[in-house]
């Protein structure tokens, strides 16, 4: 567990590592008011057992003396407020600097959140083709948030009880060293015995939250994700079984934790109970039952107790959270420290500056061999392709030629094995892909649409103040948006829905076109771009996106061979390679492949 600890200390950023150190003299503060705050009452209770004190030679008197108050009960009842005092300044203090230690907890906390959530964001294409969103959205949203909440705000206000009961330790040990060792022994001996017994019980709980916590997300994803299918199947049943016998694993690991963290208070309670018995009986032994001379001492024992005995509950019920949810730490340590590693990559080669990669004559697609990890045989096998600038090329071929990787390759979401692409004579590289991806648009199979507006969506991911109107209108006007913009009372404010649910998926896609077109992308790339249009929607769209060809370099893929009919050149692929290219009419005189595929569209 210190180890964890080290290593959650050694993960946040400098900043916090040197306010970390900062909060410590805030506790160690705290902790000397509170001892102050307890050595206070002895005097104040000496007073009331002997109000002749005041005629002796002590501190106490010459105090008396100074303060011309005229009768001992006032100065007793002035002596009173001052304890008061004492313990109310300390009271707030204490709160102040529990105040700074949970913020500075909850501060690392959404740090590693933003950390992560930005680690994950700017992991490449295939990362996140082979991870599920829910399990990514889980690491952020409940793992992040349960070593906030779990670990490392326990573990700030865990440190600042520690300091606290180990300085009042001291205290006590300095009043009378036997009664010190006797009752610190007792509780922290079964505080021990306690924490040992229970901690492998806690470990185990603590893993079957996280695994529970996991499934439960990955349910919820899928049974909403995919509802359309579940309600017609009928599969609520076995969604909600799995989910209920989830719950209650995680009910049973929770409701587990918390007992072993808060049971022990009873039994020390008791413990507690009976060791002011003995106190009492032991300090009537050595002052001879002399009560005027008991009082001052039981008074600050009892004080002492009442501050130390909370503080050993809390250190230990925050020692058992903290180690039940380790777990959490251990979900997402790796994705923790890789961040770490990668936070000057980000600002490097990832940074969102505006430059563009132009391109004047062709692309070119040399000899690129890409091969998919786990997969035994190459998505792309040796490809070599040109594309001339400004002209509108087709790539075709059967499900699985290699198309789409094709085209993840040229967007730059996937690196190739061997080979490069070039535009014109530079090769595309790391450090220019963001330029060259700022040329791009893209219509990709299946178009993702927030649940907001339709202007949003267009322009999707920009701030609403950095909309331009009239370039959300020409996209849409282009894509063919026009006549369902007009039928709709909200128009371009017209919300979608989430995942785009209310539209057709005919309007999703042209809504999808219209957002690769809203940034006048100099190169356009369409997959599968119209395949949920009709003939008639599509035919009007392809001769808007034609008018681009000599402005704008244009590639499609599709399955419908009369989408591509009036490229200037098609490559058909098949096995990650180029089978044959041509204009449609010469494939169809020469191709077999490519008249079967034009007869069966
Ligand atoms: N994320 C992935 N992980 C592993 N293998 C993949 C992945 N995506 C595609 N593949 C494999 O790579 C090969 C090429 O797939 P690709 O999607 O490029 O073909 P395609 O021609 O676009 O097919 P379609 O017309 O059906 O979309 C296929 O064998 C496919 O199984």
């Amino acid at each position: 567990m210190i180890n964890n600890i080290k290593e959650i200390l050694f993960l946040i950023d400098k900043k916090q590592r040197r306010n970390f150190v900062k909060l410590q003299i805030l506790v160690i503060v705290m902790s000397l008011s509170e001892i102050v705050s307890v050595v206070a009452i002895g005097p104040f209770m000496a007073l009331v057992g002997d109000i002749d004190l005041l005629e002796s030679d002590g501190w106490i008197s010459w105090v008396y003396e100074k303060s011309n108050l005229d009768s001992p009960e006032f100065f007793l009842f002035w002596m009173g407020v001052g304890v008061l005092s004492i313990l109310i300044a300390s009271g707030l203090f204490s709160i102040f600097t529990v105040w700074r230690l949970s913020m500075y907890g909850a501060y690392i906390g959404a740090e590693l959140g933003n950390r992560l959530f930005k680690h994950y964001m700017y992991k490449p294409w295939l990362f996140h083709a082979g991870n599920r969103s829910s399990n990514l959205t889980k690491q952020i949203s409940q793992e992040v948030q349960r070593l906030t909440s779990s670990v490392i705000i326990p573990l700030m206000q865990m440190n600042a009880k520690l300091v606290m009961a180990s300085l009042m330790s001291i205290t006590v040990f300095i009043y009378d060293p036997m009664v010190a060792l006797a009752g610190i022994s007792i509780f922290v001996i079964s505080y021990l015995l306690l924490y040992k017994t229970v901690r492998l019980k806690l470990i185990k709980y603590g893993s079957t939250i996280s695994r529970e916590q996991s499934l439960r997300f990955k349910l919820m994803s899928e049974g909403f994700g995919g509802i359309k299918d579940t309600l017609l199947l009928g599969r609520q049943r076995m969604f909600i079984n799995r989910f209920e016998n989830a719950s209650e694993h995680l009910a049973k690991a929770h409701g587990f934790t918390q007992t072993l963290s808060h049971a022990p208070r009873y039994a020390m309670e008791i413990i507690a109970f009976g060791s002011v018995i003995f106190l009492i009986l032991y300090l009537l032994k050595s002052y001879d039952g002399n009560l005027s001379s008991i009082l001052p001492v039981l008074s600050f024992y009892t004080l002492a107790g009442f501050k130390l005995l909370p503080s050993f509950q809390q250190i230990y019920s925050n020692v058992s959270r903290v180690r039940a949810n380790l777990a959490a730490f251990e979900s997402i340590r790796s994705d923790l420290y890789e961040s770490m590693d990668n936070q000057s990559k980000f600002n490097y080669s990832h940074g969102e500056f505006k430059s563009t990669l132009t391109l004047k004559d062709f692309i070119l697609f040399e000899n690129i061999v890409f091969r998919y990890p786990g997969k035994n045989e190459a998505a792309l096998n040796n490809l070599s392709l040109t594309i001339p600038a400004n002209h509108v090329v087709g790539l075709v071929g059967l499900s699985g030629a290699g198309k789409s990787t094709a085209i993840d390759v040229l967007l730059g979401l996937i690196r190739p094995d061997q080979g490069q692409i070039l535009i014109d004579q530079t090769s595309l590289t790391d450090y220019n892909i963001r330029a060259w991806q700022n040329t791009l648009g893209f219509v990709p199979q299946s178009i993702f649409l927030s649940d907001a507006s339709i202007r949003d969506n267009i322009a999707f991911g920009l701030p609403p103040e950095e909309i331009d109107e009239a370039r959300v209108k020409f996209a849409a006007h282009m894509a063919n948006l026009d006549e369902l913009l007009m039928k709709l009372p909200d128009g371009l404010e017209t919300h979608v829905g989430e995942r785009g649910i209310q539209l057709s998926g005919g309007q999703r896609q042209r809504i999808g076109i219209a957002r690769a077109l809203y940034d006048d992308a100099k190169v356009l790339i369409l997959d599968e771009a119209t395949s949920a249009l009709d003939g008639i929607t599509e035919k009007v769209i392809m001769d808007a996106i034609h008018k681009f060809s000599g402005s704008k370099t244009i590639i499609m893929i599709a399955h419908r061979l009369a989408t591509v009919k009036q490229c200037h050149k098609i490559y058909l692929l098949e096995q990650g390679c180029v089978l044959d290219h041509g204009t449609y009419d010469e494939l169809i005189s020469r191709n077999l492949t490519f008249r079967r595929m034009a007869e069966h569209a």
